[in-house]
């Protein structure tokens, strides 16, 4: 048997910054719970299992979202921090006696949902292709600026990119990065400075604006939009409705090109 591509998703969150009655993982988008979007975007990618990570006494609720979904779910209890969580879900992964022949594993937030399976595709590619710890990345849009009290100074951003999920990772590796991050007390935002921490090497591969992180009350809204341009374009790995935008800004552009020749002087 093929060993499993295990995905571990990040659903233990409280929300703080969304607020409201509905945790955010479990708000509804298109239809179904976030968590539920997000583990269909990460089945489409390649990914045959799925360990979701809840919230204390959200179990029921979450195991309820994902009644219907497309791998086997597994779940486990999360900690107090992202990192502590995504430790219990390596740990589970670990004494498992099927997902502990996985030697990938992906780590991916469940709020963000509408990860093209393209990228889901790439992370596991990379990872097919050597690398031990991978990430999404996307160039930065804004000017940024580095604040030093009430001072501050422009970056260049073209050296900056922002870092998305899913994460791909050797799974012993990740494994190992974890225990000794928990053993020294250190704490990291991502799974992909974790083993940058301790001197493994990093890849990048293209992330999606798609893959955008629901954080505030407002990227619900912005998700849902994300949602129906993905279904207006059918079933598709997510690189179609890229295409599509593509497409429509070449084509807006020379529409834009003919309504300018059929302005006289123009
Ligand atoms: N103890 C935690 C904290 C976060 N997460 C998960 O990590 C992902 C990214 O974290 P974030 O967007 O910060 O979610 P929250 O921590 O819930 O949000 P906030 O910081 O606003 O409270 C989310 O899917 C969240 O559910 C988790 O599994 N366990
Ligand atoms: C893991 C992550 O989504 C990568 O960008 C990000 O670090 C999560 O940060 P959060 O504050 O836990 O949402």
């Amino acid at each position: 048997m093929d060993e499993p591509i295990v995905a571990i998703v990040m659903a233990a969150g409280i929300g703080s910054r969304f607020g409201g009655p509905i945790p955010k993982q479990v708000t509804e988008l298109a239809g179904k719970a976030v968590v539920a979007v997000a583990v269909e975007s990460l089945a489409a990618g390649g990914c045959s299992r799925a360990v979701v990570v809840v919230k204390e006494g959200m179990e029921n609720h979450v195991r309820f979202a994902l009644a219907a979904a497309p791998i086997p779910v597994h779940f486990v209890t999360g900690g107090n921090s992202r990192q502590e969580s995504v430790r219990r879900g390596l740990e589970f992964v670990d004494s498992h006696p099927v997902l502990s022949k996985a030697s990938k594993v992906l780590i991916h937030d469940a709020v963000r949902p509408l990860v093209p399976a393209y990228v889901v595709a790439d992370v596991i590619k990379a990872l097919d292709d050597g690398a031990t710890a991978v990430a999404p990345a996307m160039p930065v849009v804004d000017t940024i600026r580095q604040v030093d009290g009430d001072t501050s100074t422009v970056v260049d951003r073209d050296t900056l990119r922002a870092i998305q999920t899913p994460q791909g990772f050797d799974r012993a590796t990740i494994t190992q990065c974890h225990r000794r991050m928990a053993d020294d007390g250190v704490k990291v935002t991502d799974d992909l400075s974790c083993c940058e921490l301790y001197d493994h090497q990093i890849t990048l591969v293209e992330g999606s604006r798609a893959a955008m992180k629901i954080t505030e009350p407002i990227d619900i809204d912005i998700a849902e939009v994300f949602s129906r341009a993905a279904a207006g374009a059918g079933n598709h790995s997510g690189k179609r409705v890229r295409l599509m935008a593509t497409k429509v800004r070449e084509k807006g552009g020379m529409f834009i090109r003919h309504v300018r020749r059929a302005i006289p002087g123009k």
